[in-house]
């Protein structure tokens, strides 16, 4: 038991035990029911005094146990829009309390749901220890620091959006400042005496000044409120996200031409080795996808129906199909609309039913009107599934598959 313990102290459960030598544990504790089996500490381990180099311990990772895992936001601003985008694709999370770490999909068999921190998602993908995560862009750019070990499965969730901004001050020797170029040729910034720049972004930060050629540069690092270093003498610029502007207007700095370093909202990403190597990763992926898909194109469109006076189904269709905003998803539906008159059926109205964008639906019913269009009733759509989404093609493509 002791041995067990030091092991277990030396190699948390996430961590690969390093093999060359082998020998077993045993033990009669019983997995915690809150906690996932992967977690139950009776199961044979090999070590070895030497370790293995990282790709090994990735490999031994990915085949270390058999559920999916999926890294979901536990705090901050992505966390609920994240439960709540999964909830409108039919993928709700069961979490038992908030402060549970652990939680499940019913949807979605052997997959296991983590909330941790949006950094730790992408570290985690990276060193095996999820499969899937719902992070930010800028948190993936950041951390996965361009691994290609990292694939984005949906580079856009439609919600998180921000950039990753260079901001100064409005004032002082910044005040006819509006360009990086102008930034980068103030005479000010010598060796001696660099741009002093506050960020969060250690990696990016860096990056991006070496490629827009700004060789004075120095960073100094914070976890919040960066906006306040200029303010205070700390730096002479920030390098943070912004989103509304409102906190840069607050603090009396600016943004300026050419300082975006990236733009970011929510994306789905995958471990390469894990859709690769890990039975059912990429089934599962591939119906999130589709979920996620389905429901994010519905969110664009209405459906409208509205009655045509015509001659025929044929007419009427080419009437609809001469308005370039009523052509719907692959073509109007029309149906003849039955009325008795005389004591006789006869048809002298057409249904048509079409989706339209939301930003073209008051075009969309002014040119249905146009065509002799009456009665138009919109309604929103919930899901669009169609042919293979292109992004499901896209990322058989980039596995070689
Ligand atoms: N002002 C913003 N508007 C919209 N999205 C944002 C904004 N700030 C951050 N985000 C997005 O939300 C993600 C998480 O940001 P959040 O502020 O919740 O965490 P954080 O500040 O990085 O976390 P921590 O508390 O661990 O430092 C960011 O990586 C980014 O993608
Ligand atoms: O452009 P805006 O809409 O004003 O948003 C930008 C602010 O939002 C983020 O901070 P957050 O609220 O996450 O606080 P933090 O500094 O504690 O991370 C970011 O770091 C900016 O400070
Ligand atoms: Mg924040």
């Amino acid at each position: 038991m002791i041995l067990y313990q030091t092991l277990l102290q030396r190699f948390p459960p996430c961590t690969p035990i390093p093999s060359l030598c082998t020998f077993s544990i045993h033990s009669s504790s019983s997995p915690s029911p809150s906690c996932p089996s992967s977690y139950n500490p009776v199961k044979r381990v090999t070590f070895s005094c030497s370790l293995p180099s990282p790709s090994l311990a990735v490999e031994r990772r990915v085949t270390e146990r058999n559920e999916i895992r999926f890294g979901l936001p536990s705090k901050g601003r992505m966390a609920s829009d994240t439960l709540d985008l999964l909830k409108d694709c039919q993928l709700s999370v069961r979490q038992v309390n908030p402060r549970q770490y652990v939680a499940d999909i019913p949807q979605l068999a052997n997959l296991e749901v983590w909330f941790q921190r949006p950094k730790d998602i992408v570290r985690k993908l990276l060193s095996g220890d999820l499969d899937l995560g719902i992070v930010g862009f800028d948190t993936v750019s950041e951390y996965g620091q361009g691994s290609e070990d990292l694939i984005i499965v949906h580079d856009a969730l439609e919600y998180g959006h921000c950039r990753l901004s260079l901001a100064i001050p409005k004032y002082g020797i910044f005040e006819n400042i509006n360009s990086l170029t102008e930034l980068a040729n103030m005479p000010q910034w010598t060796d001696e005496k660099p741009l002093r720049v506050a960020t969060g972004f250690t990696y990016l930060g860096p990056k991006f000044m070496k490629d827009s050629g700004l060789k004075h540069v120095i960073f100094s690092t914070a976890d919040g409120a960066l906006e306040a270093a200029p303010a205070m003498g700390i730096a002479d610029a920030i390098l943070d996200l912004v989103s509304s502007g409102t906190t840069l207007r607050e603090n009396n700095l600016k943004e300026i031409e050419g300082g975006v370093v990236v733009q970011s909202q929510a994306v789905l990403v995958a471990s390469r080795k894990s859709l690769i190597q890990r039975e059912g990763v990429l089934d599962t992926t591939h119906e999130i996808l589709e979920r996620l898909e389905a429901h994010l194109r519905a969110s664009y469109q209405f459906t409208v129906v509205a009655n045509m006076r015509g001659n025929s189904a044929e007419e009427v269709a080419e009437r609809v199909l001469s308005q370039a905003s009523l052509s719907g998803l692959q073509g109007p539906t029309i149906s003849p609309v039955f009325c008795k008159r005389n004591g006789k059926v006869t048809v002298d109205y057409y249904a048509i039913v079409i989706c339209v964008p939301k930003k073209e639906l008051y075009r969309s019913v002014q040119q249905l009107r146009a065509i002799g269009g009456s009665g138009v009733l919109i309604s929103p759509l919930t899901y669009i599934f169609d042919e293979e989404p292109p992004r499901w093609r896209q990322l058989l493509s980039n596995l070689g598959l």
